[in-house]
């Protein structure tokens, strides 16, 4: 048996000192002073323990694309930001658009990962066809949820008949909202910034405007809809409307979404080309908004690793994406709990409760006895640099390099193994 000793956790959205013991994977014991002589002892000095963060979209990229992340680096970092269970996204080399892909993936996963990674099916066949895939199989292979993350579905029979399969099966469809015929080769959002760098813009109705479609749909079929990455103010109404008149739908957002507007990018960097890409400063205040309010159920990263190389070039050549599941807790405990804007208690339910009943994942949502110990474990006094060195992931393409944020994690527990732990202390 090992106990954790002198931890802080969330009690009735208060932070109380208690003493964890766990066997064999499990918590068994929870009291303010556990002393058991036979115990290993861990000493969390005072630190806030939690249930392990759940991001449910993170791009590990093998395999197809193992110089920009593996299976094991991806959820070394995953585990360096706390994180214990997260769903991976389909857009890899081969696409598991198929049963036996799919299953193929899923043995990758557990073979190679450090912490739990669920799969997500592509709802057709390499992200792009207009018919759909075999999505009761994939879902019978494992799949944890259906998705073509990448690029958006195009039309508006593929969309119909992935929720109409994915409702049968009773799995979430999660939807890269992009309507490609709106883009006019943009990469970075329409507005005073795309025009003072002189670059061609997307205009946030890519988004929106099949989002629109979507919960039309949603609501004749009855699927659990999830929208991935929502970033304007546009989309947070529309989703307010459709849960209010009874869709099942929910959203996520990313942490960069939340932190970064376009007039943060000041030069032709490409560290912050990403897809969405950043909004306006409304967008951001909306989706803040719609974070504290439940339209947006959880945070999730998009960790979306890139090389160096690629990314060291201009906006219009560079990939999209930013690595990201290292540093979205210290982020987001720094600037919005520490700032004021959203209690402790809320920024948690969004990183680990949400998801997990969301997504329906077999992952403990809070400390209890009985629970499996995927725990975590941060320091919300330590101040540092977000610093490109101390990545575990092969992505070094991060906007928030420099940025200066508390909360850093000190530890991280797999069913009572611990897979990170801070070597600076
Ligand atoms: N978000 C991104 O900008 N990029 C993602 C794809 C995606 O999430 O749409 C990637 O795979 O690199
Ligand atoms: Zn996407
Ligand atoms: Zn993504």
């Amino acid at each position: 048996m090992t106990v954790i000793k002198n931890a802080k956790v969330l009690l009735n959205d208060e932070l109380v000192q208690r003493d964890v013991q766990y066997k064999d994977g499990k918590i068994v014991a929870i009291s303010k002073v556990i002393d058991d002589t036979n115990d290993r002892y861990f000493d969390a000095k005072q630190a806030f323990l939690t249930a392990g963060l759940i991001d449910v979209h993170v791009h590990f990229r093998e395999p197809g694309f193992e110089y920009k992340e593996t299976i094991a680096t991806g959820s070394k970092a995953a585990a360096r930001g706390g994180f214990t269970t997260v769903i991976a996204m389909p857009n890899l080399n081969p696409v598991p658009d198929n049963p036996k892909l799919l299953a193929d993936q899923i043995q990758r996963n557990t073979d190679n990962g450090l912490i739990h990674i669920a799969q997500y099916g592509a709802i057709s066949a390499n992200l792009t066809a207009t018919k759909i895939s075999d999505i009761k199989g994939m879902a019978e292979a494992g799949a944890a949820a259906f998705t073509n993350d990448g690029k958006g579905v195009q039309t508006a029979d593929t969309m119909l008949q992935a929720m109409q399969a994915a409702a049968s099966v009773n799995k979430p469809l999660a939807a890269h909202l992009e309507d490609d015929s709106l883009l006019h080769g943009g990469v970075m959002n329409a507005g005073a910034t795309a025009q003072k760098l002189e670059l061609p813009g997307i205009t946030g109705l890519a988004e929106s405007t099949q989002l629109a479609r979507d919960l039309v749909l949603a609501k004749a079929t009855g699927v659990h809809y999830h929208v991935a990455h929502i970033s304007t103010k546009e989309s947070v109404a529309l989703v307010r409307m459709a849960k209010s008149a009874g869709v099942n739908v929910t959203a996520e957002v990313s942490p960069h979404h939340l932190l970064l507007a376009d007039d943060d990018i000041k030069s032709d960097n490409a560290l912050f080309k990403m897809n969405p890409p950043l909004r306006a400063q409304a967008d951001r205040e909306a989706l803040i908004s719609g974070l504290l309010d439940g339209t947006i159920d959880m945070v999730a990263t998009d960790h979306a690793p890139h090389g160096s190389e690629e990314k060291s070039k201009s906006f219009r050549e560079s990939p999209f994406g930013i690595t990201g599941i290292e540093t979205s807790f210290q982020l987001l405990y720094t600037h919005l709990v520490k700032s004021g804007v959203m209690t402790l208690a809320t920024l948690m339910k969004r990183m680990v409760a949400s998801p997990a009943e969301t997504f329906q994942l077999k992952a403990p949502t809070n400390i209890a006895v009985g629970e499996v110990a995927d725990l975590a474990l941060f320091d919300l006094e330590h101040e540092s640099d977000i610093t490109v060195d101390d990545f575990q992931s092969l992505g070094k393409n991060s906007p928030f390099v420099g940025w200066r944020v508390f909360g850093k994690t000190l530890a991280t527990w797999v069913d009572g193994e611990i897979v990170y732990e801070d070597q600076t202390k």
